[in-house]
Order: structure tokens, then sequence, then C-alpha cells
């Protein structure tokens, strides 16, 4: 069931304790000093959840869909996202809107599922287009929807907390395909999207 993503390999926890205590050392601190001492065993755990996506695909979370004939919009509003820049490695975070319209099959799934999908996508290095392109495609192979609408708004905190300091800004991305791509039937969405 849909396309095949690249599986990565297994988390090696040891290797990134390893790393993190060359860091450490490498910016001149020192690793060994109390307060640091757990910290590289810690980041290593921290991690596995922080690229938990890269060995998961859609297909693990859109596990359940159901036949119910419903063939309107479905939108789920302010999906809260953390993300992990691939840049800089250091978080961006906000929110997703996805909506989509079923298909003729009138393929549904859980709405939990759509918030899982997210996780999928967002626990890897990313940028902020192709986190929101993935879950649009990803929607489009295993639910044969006949419209799809991904929003995501996020700070991004590599813009904030340190280079241009541009604390508060937001950037927007979409995703649109199918039927969500006809004006109406995506003006009708967004103004749902938008509504506060
Ligand atoms: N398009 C896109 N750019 C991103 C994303 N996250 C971070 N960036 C940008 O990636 C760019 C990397 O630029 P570089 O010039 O290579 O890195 P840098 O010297 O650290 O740049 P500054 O952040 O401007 O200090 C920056 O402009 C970031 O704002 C994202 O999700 N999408
Ligand atoms: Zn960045």
């Amino acid at each position: 069931m849909g396309r095949t993503e690249p599986v990565a390999g297994e988390y090696d926890a040891q290797r990134v304790e390893a790393a993190v205590r060359e860091l450490l050392l490498a910016v001149g601190e020192d690793p060994d000093r109390d307060g640091l001492l757990e910290t590289p065993a810690r980041v290593a755990r921290a991690y596995e959840e922080t690229f938990r996506g890269l060995r998961q695909d859609a297909g693990d979370v859109l596990t359940t869909s159901f036949d119910l004939g419903h063939q309107e919009l479905v939108l789920v509003k302010d999906i809260e996202v953390y993300s992990t820049c691939e840049h800089h490695l250091v978080p961006f975070h906000g929110v997703a809107h996805i909506g989509y319209i079923p298909g003729p099959e009138g393929r549904i799934t859980g709405l939990s599922k759509l918030a899982r999908l997210v996780d999928v996508y967002a626990k890897r290095p990313q940028v902020q287009e192709r986190l929101t392109t993935q879950i649009a495609d990803a929607l489009v192979d295993h639910l044969k929807p006949a419209g799809v609408l991904v929003v995501i708004e996020c700070e991004h905190l590599c813009m904030s907390m340190r280079g241009v300091r541009k604390p508060g800004s937001r950037t927007v991305t979409s995703a649109v395909r199918g039927q969500m791509l006809e004006a109406a039937t995506r003006a009708e969405a967004m103004s749902l999207v938008l509504r506060g």
C-alpha cells in the first residue's frame, strides 16, 4: 500500500551518546563535570523520540480506515507540530491543518491518525515545505481521497534565537491535491482554516 519510503537504519544510542560527548568537548565544555555527566545519555534518549519518524512510514499509522460514504470535506485544525530544522538542528514548531475530501471509494481515517501522520514526518530532520508535501502525498497514496489540503504555520527557532533573530515571524506552507485545486473548494477549505 502506498509508495515505499527509505527506511532508516537502527537507532544507535551509543553512537549518539559518544557524539554528544564529543560535541560538548568541541564547544569547550567539560563533559565530566557534575551537571553534564548524564547529558550524553539523556540526549541519546531524547533524540530517539525527536527522530523517531525516520523509522516509521505512513502505513504504520494510517492503519484504520472506514467506508462511511461521506464525501464532504473533513478538516482537522491546529494539530501541534514539533519538528527539527535540517539546516541547524534546532526546533521549528507551530500547527498543521489537514483537510481532505474522501474519494468515490469513500475511505475515511480515524481523526487521531491525521495527527500521528504529522509526527511520522515531523520527527525527522526537516524543512517545512517537504513536511507539508509529504503529509499531502501520504494521504493521497493511502486514502485515495478526491482532494487534500495541508496548511502548516510554524515559527523557526533558527530565525528567532540566532541568525537573523526575528522572533514571532511565522512561515506558512500549503500543499493542495485533486479537487481541492478547484478555486471554490479551496476557498471554502481555506476560509475554515483561517476562521480561528
Ligand atoms: N525554505 C526553508 N528554509 C529554511 C527552513 N528552515 C530553515 N531554513 C533556512 O535555511 C537557510 C540556511 O541558510 P544558510 O545561509 O546556509 O545558513 P546560515 O548561515 O546559518 O543562515 P542564517 O540562518 O541566515 O544565519 C536559512 O535561510 C534558514 O532560514 C525551512 O523549513 N524551509
Ligand atoms: Zn534552521
